[in-house]
């Protein structure tokens, strides 16, 4: 499988602060690959250094192959998309203008841009001037810029963390497709729902390094419990082993006609996030 992104022992210190310590993990071409960790963890310091914004103290960080720093090349810089807290926009201009001005800069036709308004649902509001639009609407318009260009590898820190959650699952649907066509991304959020739902793999990151990696139906498994949970009739429910002991209980329920749904009992990804950071999502 190729791969995109390559990270071996990455440590960075911001003076005497260590952000990571050794951090380590690799990214497949095609895939969403989420970037978890709590507040400080060092997220957005690996996207920078990913993309050349900063320079590690250590180790390595390889995109497309080659050393980070080298997509300070604008050819290589053009194969990539960020979005970031830093939305590079033209204030006075309309959000259509910014994009045109984007379509020069990307060598993209313009009639590229219908098409990525629509994927962020901003196909209305082309006029709209950004200094004018709200927190939500500006996170969009960085996003359709990012889209712009079918990036070949696409960085996303907290891409919906001010969007309602009709905006974000129209964001959803756009990532959906420039995946199809074979964009990988690398995510960072703080929302659990949406790292399942989009993220072919997640890397839990916490206290400088790399706790727990693998695909999230995986990782939830390997943490689940050896249970079941019986909604029973009276509206009780009934925690069963899934040995004997529990099969015998789940057949005298279901012989008396009390069962109404039985579950496993799965973690989400947010309680594997308590169960390894020893402390909740901010
Ligand atoms: N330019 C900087 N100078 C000094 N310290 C910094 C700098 N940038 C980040 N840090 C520190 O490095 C650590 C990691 O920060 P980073 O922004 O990468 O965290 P994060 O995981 O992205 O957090 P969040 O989820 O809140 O966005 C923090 O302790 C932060 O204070």
């Amino acid at each position: 499988m190729e791969k995109i992104i390559e990270v071996k022992s990455l440590a960075k210190l911001f003076g005497n602060q260590r952000a990571l310590e050794d951090v380590s993990f690799e990214v497949n071409k095609g895939e969403v690959f989420g970037f978890l960790g709590p507040s400080g963890s060092g997220k957005t310091t690996t996207i920078k250094i990913l993309t050349a914004q900063l320079s590690q103290t250590d180790g390595a960080a390889l995109v497309f192959g080659e050393p980070a720093f080298q997509l300070k090349n604008p050819i290589n810089r053009k194969k990539i998309g960020i979005i970031t807290d830093n939305s590079g926009l033209y204030e006075r201009l309309s959000i259509y203008d910014n994009l045109k001005l984007y379509c020069g800069l990307y060598d993209v036709s313009i009639t590229r841009i219908d098409k990525v308004l629509e994927m962020v649902n901003l196909k209305d509001e082309s006029k709209k001037v950004v200094s004018k639009l709200s927190r939500g609407m500006l996170q969009r318009v960085t996003l359709a810029r990012a889209f712009l260009h079918k990036p070949e590898l696409l960085f996303l820190d907290e891409p919906t963390s001010a969007l309602d959650p009709v905006n974000s699952r129209h964001i959803y649907r756009g990532l959906q497709e420039l995946k199809d066509n074979g964009t990988t991304i690398f995510l960072t959020t703080h929302d659990m729902n949406e790292a399942e739902l989009l993220c072919d793999r997640v890397a839990f990151l916490h206290n400088g390094s790399i706790q727990l990696i693998g695909p999230p139906k995986e990782l939830r498994k390997s943490y689940a419990d050896n249970t079941l949970t019986v909604e029973l009739t009276d509206g009780t429910t009934e925690v069963i082993s899934k040995g004997e002991d529990g099969a015998e209980k789940l057949y005298r329920f279901m012989s008396e006609n009390k069962v109404v749904s039985v579950h496993t009992n799965e973690p989400t990804l947010g309680d594997i996030f308590v169960e390894i950071t020893g402390r909740k999502l901010s």
